[in-house]
């Protein structure tokens, strides 16, 4: 990512060929990243909303920002705060020599929090990627594949990794406290495990989040809004490391990939 404000600025323009090999006018990609940090971390524990606890003394939205800002096709980032902590947030990015991401306010859902930073948006993005600020130690390889797949043409992408254990599909029990019923276990080498970032063409997320908030309904990717609009979603391979930071356990684990990261690469 440059290190330009990243205030609006005019959209660049390329020639390519058109359909019939005659020369077009079309706007140059310019990918921005979304990285929705306004969650609570329930899941996690008491303590700081998720995206500011520390990760090896940084807070993990740090690490998140400076992943997704890593890859060249990024040109400008936008972090979704707590509505309550904007200018903490703000402040916490100029400290670490941050100050060119844009900080909005963000909404009660992970859903909620995309869609206002999709809105802030200057117009002459045309390629986002949306990135979990609790996903804070995705490769750059990772943030680089999805965004090379979205420039190559395909409206959405998701990397992923093939799941590891037997999975089963439960009904509800009729009763709190009962036993679940299995009705089924899915065919695992067709299962993946999503992870982010994933990367869209701006117009067809833009629709899907719109379509998702009239009806109401809560989806919990992205790309699953994408899917509802009968678009189809392509898969790039996701990383290990890539993994959420959602519960106690994940923290150890971040703990000491970063760790090795310090001793073998030296950041
Ligand atoms: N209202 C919300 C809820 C979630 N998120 C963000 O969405 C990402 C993925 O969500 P998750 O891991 O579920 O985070 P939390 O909602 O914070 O976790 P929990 O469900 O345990 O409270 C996180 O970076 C989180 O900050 C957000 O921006 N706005
Ligand atoms: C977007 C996501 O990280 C893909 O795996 C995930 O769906 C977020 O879910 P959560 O319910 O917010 O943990």
């Amino acid at each position: 990512m440059s290190h330009a404000s990243a205030s609006a600025s005019p959209s660049a323009s390329a020639a390519v060929p058109g359909p019939a090999g005659a020369s077009a006018a079309r706007p140059a990609a310019r990918t921005a990243a979304v990285i929705p940090a306004a969650g609570r971390g329930v899941r996690l524990g008491p303590g700081a909303p998720k995206a500011l606890r520390a990760l090896g003394g940084t807070p993990m939205l740090v690490h998140a920002v400076r992943a997704v800002a890593r890859a060249r096709a990024v040109s400008l980032v936008v972090v979704v705060a707590p509505a309550d902590g904007v200018d903490g947030v703000r402040h916490l990015l100029d400290e670490h020599s941050l100050p060119e991401v844009l900080v909005v306010p963000g909404g009660e859902t992970r859903q909620d929090s995309v869609r206002l930073g999709l809105a802030a948006l200057p117009e002459d993005v045309t390629a986002v990627l949306v990135h979990d600020a609790a996903r804070p130690l995705v490769p750059v390889d990772t943030v680089d594949a999805v965004a090379a797949a979205v420039r190559d043409g395909a409206p959405a992408v998701v990397p992923a990794l093939p799941v590891p254990d037997t999975v089963k599909e439960i009904r509800p029990p009729e009763r709190p406290g009962d036993p679940e019923p299995v009705v089924g276990t899915p065919e695992r080498s067709l299962l993946r495990a999503v992870q982010t970032p994933q990367g869209f063409d701006r117009l067809t997320l833009a629709d899907a989040h719109a379509r998702v908030a009239r009806e109401g309904d809560g989806v919990t990717d992205d790309a699953g809004m994408v899917e509802r609009l009968g678009v189809e979603v392509v898969v790039v391979p996701g990383h290990a490391e890539a993994f959420k930071v959602t519960r106690p356990l994940d923290l150890v684990l971040a703990e000491a990939v970063l760790a090795r990261r310090r001793a073998t690469d030296g950041f």
